[in-house]
């Protein structure tokens, strides 16, 4: 019999979360038996805080639940032969140390993954997020050579994968993050204009200068009051990826924003919001041509690992709170 600890959600949360609203268990978990339903009993190696976890809480779980989430996962017991003792899969088996599975909702990572490479980024670049900047822009944005993107978030899982694809794709790149430590590295990785949305005097102004003729794609993390701003910048027939908003998140009254329809009409422009496990069917290609440009060198990636599975709250409100370079990992 294993014990495995499990962190559950003890309230709901109500404006930031609290490291009170969670809660750390332990539970028993049942032997694999031949024949039994669970064929597989697995430890969590790295575990992803990621931001969906906020909105998707107060609308799929009730408290007491164990916290929804992925995880990179080793077999450490197997009555499955698809999954062999040792082999790693992303799970999404919750904010849980040890779990058991009965293999369904379980993958395998690539049999191609180089050694060199660490497992965490199938949570990251070479994972849902990246998967997100990949169909983001190559599908709601339609991104083409030549055009100018901007991304809001930049320094993060998501949006540090956009910009550098944007730049594979022949693009003039402009990313906002929340830090100088964070522009600087935007800068290293290959944007050509960044800036501290914390620190300019006016918002209005930095996306100008960045950019003067304007944005034709926009891929929208933070919503609210940057993109509100940001609208009013877009080219005629620009496209806006509604990817995420961030910024609204942890609202408990909804924020009054200015209002987007005059400039969308005058600039004809087209807005889309999506989900990445829209492409699902095109997961493999996504994985693959994420892997490859990673292998080359062409898409770079950073990650803010916290140590210690007691550490899964604080490293998620971290998160919330843009203590994260890249993308936040928690190790087992
Ligand atoms: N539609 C989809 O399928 C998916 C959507 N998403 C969305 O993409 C976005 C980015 O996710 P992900 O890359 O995983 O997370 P990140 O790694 O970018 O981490 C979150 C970052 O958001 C920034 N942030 C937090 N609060 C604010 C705020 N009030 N205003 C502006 N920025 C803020 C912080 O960076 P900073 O220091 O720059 O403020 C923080 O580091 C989220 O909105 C998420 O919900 C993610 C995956 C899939
Ligand atoms: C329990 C794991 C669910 C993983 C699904 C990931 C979908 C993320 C969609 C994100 C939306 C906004 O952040």
């Amino acid at each position: 019999m294993v014990t495995a600890k499990v962190w559950v959600l003890k309230k709901h949360f109500e404006g930031f979360p609290k490291t009170s609203d969670f809660d750390l268990k332990k539970i028993e978990l049942p032997n694999l038996k031949d024949g039994g339903k669970w064929k597989l009993l697995l430890e969590s190696v790295f575990l992803s805080v990621d931001p969906y976890m906020r909105p998707y809480s107060r609308r799929d779980m009730k408290e007491g639940d164990i916290m929804i989430g992925t995880q990179v996962a080793r077999i450490i017991e197997s009555k499955n032969s698809a999954f062999t003792v040792g082999a790693f899969v992303v799970a999404r088996g919750g904010w849980r140390a040890h779990f058991i599975s009965d293999g369904k909702d379980l993958q395998l990572l690539p049999s191609s993954w180089p050694e060199s490479l660490p497992k965490s980024l199938a949570l990251g670049t070479v994972g849902m997020p990246g998967l997100t900047a990949y169909f983001g822009l190559l599908e709601v944005c339609r991104m083409k050579p030549g055009e100018t993107v901007l991304v809001n978030a930049a320094a993060g899982a998501v949006g540090s994968v956009v910009g550098q694809l944007a730049k594979i794709g022949g693009c003039k790149v402009v990313g906002c993050a929340g830090s100088d430590e964070k522009v600087a590295y935007l800068k290293k990785i290959g944007f050509d204009e960044a800036f501290n949305y914390k620190t300019v005097t006016s918002l209005d102004e930095a996306l100008r200068k960045a950019s003067p003729d304007g944005y034709d794609c926009f891929f929208d993390n933070v919503g609210g009051e940057f993109a509100s701003i940001a609208v009013n910048q877009m080219k005629k027939y620009g496209r806006i990826a509604v990817c995420g908003a961030i910024s609204q998140y942890n609202d408990s009254v909804p924020q009054k924003g200015s209002y987007v329809q005059v400039p969308m009409i005058f600039k004809e422009l087209r807005m889309e919001g999506f989900i990445v496990t829209r492409w699902n069917n095109r997961r493999e290609e996504g994985l693959k041509a994420l892997l490859k440009w990673v292998m080359e060198g062409k898409v770079k990636y950073h990650e803010h690992v916290t140590e210690g599975f007691e550490n899964m709250p604080a490293a998620f409100i971290g998160m919330l709170k843009g203590e994260n370079l890249g993308k936040a990992i928690v190790k087992v």
